[in-house]
């Protein structure tokens, strides 16, 4: 096996002769060098800087993003459209060469706040939206792994190979490190809960009773729990502890400053692969037993439900009207099928369609968020009446991100288990979905569920 300065300095000598073959004639857009790692990364170091990171175990992909060789930020009503006309202008100028033949492409990395007037968090320096085409991506998928690094034109292969040799110096070494070993379990003190359990009993009584007499149909309520750690977490570790509990869901961190946004995500907001778009429904939520015959009593009752089956229905209906105007062929599944997680269990229904011409993931993005799975139905009437109930803002809790392929196509995840890290501190969000014959105290059951995702794992960071 190779160490990793071996590796470094065959990347380097890699660079030079792929830099030479760039086109740098043109004054406009990005350029970018895929350049083969000998094997699949073992760590992602956290470098100083903006950093972000998506692991997916049971897919067995990777991608990761250091840096910025461009980047596009809005915030408002318009905010999707304006990062779609910046993604647009891009397509055509982006130029990528795979002289190593990898077979991998370059990537951008999409996400929004859940509203377009959520708070922009400052002190992190994570915008309301953004567009983000990394400095240094690093890319892996079933074995298979590369370094993608861009920038911007006009530039010159001198300095090309100065600023990506130095990139390189800092990156590559910290790609091989040994997999850290497991911490005992800390202790969490739970400092801030907004609301408290009887202010959301309160809540969903004024939910109850505006779908039982006014035009609201379902509601997603949520709550934010902040919690401080004995010791400081450690973000490395707690997104490897996150994908060890959840290898079926997409672990995001995103980082412009020195705070991190984690998430362990079970939820696609849409995935685009040329024209076959994917979007998950999941709507219907309950908790796991250790006993197996009461797990599969658990699972069972859910599938039967008429509350968790109306309030998936929801969420169908609403995915279908959205992807009518962009697509044909929309098909969803007779029955939802059972998604299990270690801390829950989730109807899911998996909804395929076939996009018209010219359709992006900025488009899918605009059609689709938020669906009635985070937000509720009428989409207008939940959102607004959300934003006067809910005693916070959400900021990026129920927005998305994921990453974007030169082409524009690529996939979003619904930003859910997800916690802000900074410090020993941590804030915690979860919600749930209301409907007629919904009950408080097994709503907040169902939220102490869902928390209990990243709880877990913030005790082993
Ligand atoms: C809102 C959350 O989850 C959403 C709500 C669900 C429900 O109400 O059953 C299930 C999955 C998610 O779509 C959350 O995890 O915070």
């Amino acid at each position: 096996m190779r160490a990793p300065l071996q590796v470094l300095d065959q990347l380097k000598a890699a660079l030079t002769e792929g830099v030479a073959a760039l086109p740098l004639d043109q004054d406009q857009g990005l350029v970018s060098l895929l350049l083969a790692l000998p094997r699949v990364p073992t760590s992602l170091p956290q470098l100083a800087g903006p950093h972000f990171q998506f692991r997916h175990v049971h897919r067995d992909e990777l991608r990761a993003g250091y840096g910025c060789a461009a980047e596009w930020s809005a915030e408002g009503p318009d905010r999707l459209q304006r990062l779609a006309a910046a993604g647009r202008a891009l397509r055509p100028h982006w130029d990528r060469a795979d002289p190593d033949e990898t077979g991998l492409d370059a990537f951008a990395m999409f996400g929004f706040a859940a509203t377009g007037d959520a708070a922009p968090m400052i002190e992190d320096h994570l915008p309301n939206a953004l567009f983000w085409v990394p400095e240094v991506g690093v890319r892996a998928c079933q074995g298979e792994a590369a370094l993608v690094l861009s920038a911007p034109r006009p530039t010159t292969a001198e300095r090309l190979l100065q600023r990506w040799s130095e990139a390189l110096e800092r990156l590559v070494p910290g790609l091989y490190r040994p997999v850290d070993g497991p911490l005992t379990a800390a202790h969490l003190r739970r400092d801030f809960a907004e609301p408290d359990q009887a202010g959301w009993a309160e809540l969903v009584d004024q939910a109850l009773h505006e779908i039982n007499y006014g035009s609201l149909q379902k509601v997603v309520l949520s709550r934010r729990l902040d919690v401080a750690g004995t010791r400081g977490f450690d973000v490395d570790r707690l997104l490897g502890a996150l994908s060890c509990l959840f290898p079926s869901c997409q672990v995001v961190q995103l980082r412009r400053n020195g705070s991190s946004f984690v998430a362990a995500t079970p939820e696609r907001l849409l995935s685009q692969q040329g024209r076959e778009i994917e979007v998950d429904a999941i709507a219907g939520t309950a908790g796991r037993d250790a006993d197996s015959a009461a797990d599969t009593a658990l699972g069972l009752a859910l599938r039967a439900s008429d509350k968790n089956l109306r309030e998936h229905q929801f969420v169908i209906d609403a995915i279908c009207e959205a992807l009518e105007p962009c697509s044909t062929d929309i098909e969803t599944p007779a029955e939802p099928q059972l998604m299990q997680l270690s801390n829950a269990q989730h109807l899911w229904s998996p909804i395929r369609a076939y996009a018209d011409e010219a359709v992006d993931v900025f488009q899918l993005a605009e059609q689709l968020h938020p669906t009635p799975a985070t937000n509720g139905q009428p989409r207008h009437t939940a959102r607004g009446w959300l934003q006067h109930g809910e005693p916070f803002d959400r900021g990026w809790y129920t927005g998305a991100a994921g990453t974007l392929e030169p082409d524009l196509s690529g996939e979003l995840w619904v930003l859910l288990r997800c916690a802000r890290i900074c410090g020993h501190r941590a804030e915690l969000y979860a919600g749930a979905g209301i409907v007629k014959g919904s009950d408080p105290a097994t709503e907040w059951d169902e939220t102490e569920a869902k928390l209990g995702a990243m709880l877990s794992a913030l005790q082993f960071a």
